[in-house]
């Protein structure tokens, strides 16, 4: 029996068990031909075969419990009449679906009672608490002329609520592909990396800064992140005119900090400027165990190229196709600065399709008509550049200039037919990646050229000091207003300087764009001390890409028979330089300079330098070099006779030296740097006392 009394002896089941153990026991009866005669008990209710349904109701979704129409009816009326009694009081309020009381359904054309709810003095009286509507003026006839001006500044094609009529005609929908960057994955991404970095470092393109620059995302920075160190890294300057980069720089560097670059493993410019900057922001942030830099812009800028030339390394996957970062990436600069990529993306600001392919935003293999954009492109580059590049004198139109360069790269279709899009493809991958020079000028550059004529006509010492004159005046125009940066971030920047000198620019350039180097040479250059402090700080970087440019300058000097005199005298000039530069490494026993002895000597013969000039060069050489002489050079090698013994000595050694960087072990705070030195004078001591 159940729930008998515990006390009545022994353990006895509950009802509750007896009925589930009863329900386990149960056995279902079929007949011969299967079918249910007795069925189950908690089958019972429905009849043998019967499917059974889930009835659609939304309250198996949410922590919902649905009641009827009727019911709340009835819920509305009955609480509504206690609520109305002041005898009664309803208890515990909170617990119970109150709101369901104001919760009638109201018809549309119901009047609204607003003195229902609020008295006349709240709602319009002077102590009113309504919210009015905020009209921005305080009299009528100020309406009026506030409606006249919006009236006269409206503008029918800005107006997208206007309701056109419907011609049939639409424009066409964009490609996805011109969408390119600036999907929400892509602008998510960029709000981590903006989020994540305490320096944001936006990339721009050299050829069109401000067509790569994106407003958007610096006024975002300037009012979510005001914290945050935003700097403008103005790469691929190897493709635009030194004197363009350094215009740039300048306009640039009054909004925020800008520094020219160029991403090459082998060849980079600005590095030891940039790094220097990171090194300065992370002192500033000494209270943090490490800082993050946040690569953003445009994609194709070459965000991951800069980050894999300040590593050194193949870091970042690079293509000259746009899109090539995917998610964002993390890459340990030192110790203490974390580098972060960043997909590239685009804040659709109404280009047109031709402007973003130029902006080298899309693939040109995904371009359906690329013959298209072909006219924006001889439109934008000089046309002496077009011929120059694919030698084609000249052309009347886009396609006519497409068919003679199909014919003449043999990219014909059957039947003879020119192969329009192949060539457009070509000419367009050709211009995303800088093989057509291109350049937007910088501000004020027409007044310079404007300048240049007057320079070119009047060659009197005079006249150019004149015209000297009058570009500081136009510099001194052109310096805008707004400086407003931080007194830290400026000191931070003032102790970076770049050379722009060493950029090693790789189109050839005519004249014109080329001989405002000159002039903003003159405006802008830097004094000798500040020069030598420069180029200190750039050695390392340096070195090599000088070298490179000096030994390209003295192959192209033997391969082309008749030289203009103005290249030989560049020649000279630079070479004045090197051997300034070399004889300074002498006086600091830079070790770091390594020069082929062989191209030396050839300048140095090609210039008509006297034989001691040569022997000071190989002097030079054979004390600045490392390893690498041992390769290179024959071993009878061997010092001039007129070197004193101590001299020869002391070249003797620096041949044999095994370490680049003499100055490592000042400059680096490295373990028992002292203890060799110890060492050895201690034996030096012993030895003495042995004596
Ligand atoms: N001439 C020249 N080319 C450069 C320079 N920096 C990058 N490039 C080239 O530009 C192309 C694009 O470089 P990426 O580093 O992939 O550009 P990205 O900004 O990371 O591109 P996304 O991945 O689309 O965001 C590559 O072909 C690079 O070789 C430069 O300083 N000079």
């Amino acid at each position: 029996m159940p729930n008998r009394p515990k006390d009545a002896g022994g353990h006895w089941r509950d009802r509750a068990t007896i009925k589930r153990l009863n329900m386990y026991r149960q056995k279902e009866r079929r007949n011969k031909a299967g079918k249910v005669i007795k069925p189950l008990q908690y089958q019972s209710t429905v009849s043998s075969g019967t499917v059974a349904r889930v009835e659609p109701n939304i309250k198996w979704f949410g922590n919902t419990r649905v009641i009827k129409q009727s019911l709340l009816q009835k819920f509305q009326d009955e609480m509504g009449n206690v609520m109305k009694d002041p005898y009664r009081v309803v208890m515990k309020q909170t617990k119970l679906p109150m709101s369901l009381l104001n919760d009638r359904i109201k018809p549309h054309n119901s009047r609204v009672h607003i003195l229902d709810t609020e008295t006349f003095e709240t709602t319009f009286g002077p102590k009113a608490q309504r919210k009015r509507p905020n009209l921005g003026v305080c009299d009528v006839q100020s309406l009026v002329e506030k409606a006249e001006t919006l009236a006269e500044e409206y503008d029918l094609e800005k107006d997208r609520d206007l309701v056109v009529e419907d011609t049939g005609v639409r424009d066409e929908v964009r490609e996805e592909i011109f969408k390119k960057g600036q999907s929400k994955r892509i602008w998510g991404e960029l709000y981590k990396v903006i989020d994540s970095s305490d320096v944001i470092i936006q990339v721009l393109d050299a050829r069109d800064p401000i067509g790569t620059r994106s407003p958007h995302i610096e006024a975002y920075i300037k009012k979510e992140k005001p914290w945050k160190h935003l700097v403008f890294v103005f790469n691929k300057c190897d493709l635009v005119p030194t004197w363009a980069t350094k215009r740039w720089v300048a306009v640039l560097s009054h909004e925020h900090p800008t520094l020219a670059f160029h991403a090459s493993l082998t060849n980079p410019f600005g590095k030891g400027a940039l790094i220097q900057l990171l090194r300065q922001f992370g002192k500033l942030h000494g209270d943090k165990k490490q800082i993050s830099v946040g690569f953003i812009g445009y994609p194709n800028v070459g965000k991951s190229s800069i980050i894999n030339a300040l590593r050194s390394k193949k870091v970042c996957k690079v293509a000259p196709i746009a899109g090539e970062t995917k998610v964002w990436q993390y890459i340990t600069l030192m110790r203490r600065i974390f580098l972060i990529d960043c997909p590239g993306v685009v804040y659709p600001s109404g280009d047109t399709e031709t402007e973003i392919v130029l902006k080298g935003v899309v693939q040109v293999e995904k371009i359906k008509c690329p013959e298209d954009h072909i006219a924006a492109v001889l439109e934008r580059a000089k046309s002496e550049y077009i011929s120059k590049t694919y030698k084609i004198d000249c052309w009347s139109h886009a396609v006519d200039f497409l068919e003679k360069l199909a014919f003449r790269m043999g990219k014909l279709l059957k039947g003879g037919e020119p192969d329009i899009q192949t060539v457009a493809k070509m000419v367009l991958n050709d211009w995303q990646r800088g093989r057509i020079p291109f350049f937007v000028k910088p501000p004020n550059a027409e007044v310079n050229s404007q300048l240049l004529d007057t320079l070119k006509v009047s060659k009197e010492p005079n006249d150019v000091s004149q015209v000297k004159e009058s570009l500081e005046d136009v510099n001194a125009e052109s310096k805008p207003i707004k400086t407003e940066k931080s007194s830290v971030t400026q000191q931070i920047v003032a102790q970076v300087r770049q050379n722009f000198g060493k950029i090693n620019v790789a189109p050839e350039f005519t004249e014109t764009d080329l001989l405002p180097v000159n002039i903003s040479d003159n405006e802008e250059c830097c004094s000798e001390d500040e020069e030598q402090e420069i180029e200190d700080n750039e050695e390392k970087e340096s070195t090599g890409a000088d070298l490179n440019k000096l030994q390209e300058n003295s192959l192209q000097l033997e391969s082309k028979s008749v030289k203009p005199k103005q290249v030989l005298q560049d020649l000279d000039e630079k070479i004045a330089k090197y051997k300034k530069f070399l004889d300074k490494a002498k006086a600091k026993r830079f070790s770091a300079v390594r020069i082929p002895k062989e191209l030396t000597t050839k300048l140095l013969a090609k210039s008509g330098q006297k034989a001691t000039d040569q022997e000071e060069e190989s002097e030079e050489t054979g004390r600045t070099v490392g390893k690498r002489k041992a390769q290179n050079e024959p071993d009878d090698e061997q010092p001039p006779a007129k070197l004193s013994s101590k001299e020869k000595r002391r070249l003797n050694r620096l041949q044999h030296s095994k370490k680049v960087g003499v100055r490592y072990y000042e400059t680096h705070n490295v373990k028992n740097k002292n203890k060799n030195k110890n060492r050895s004078a201690s034996k030096l001591q012993k030895f003495k006392k042995k004596r």
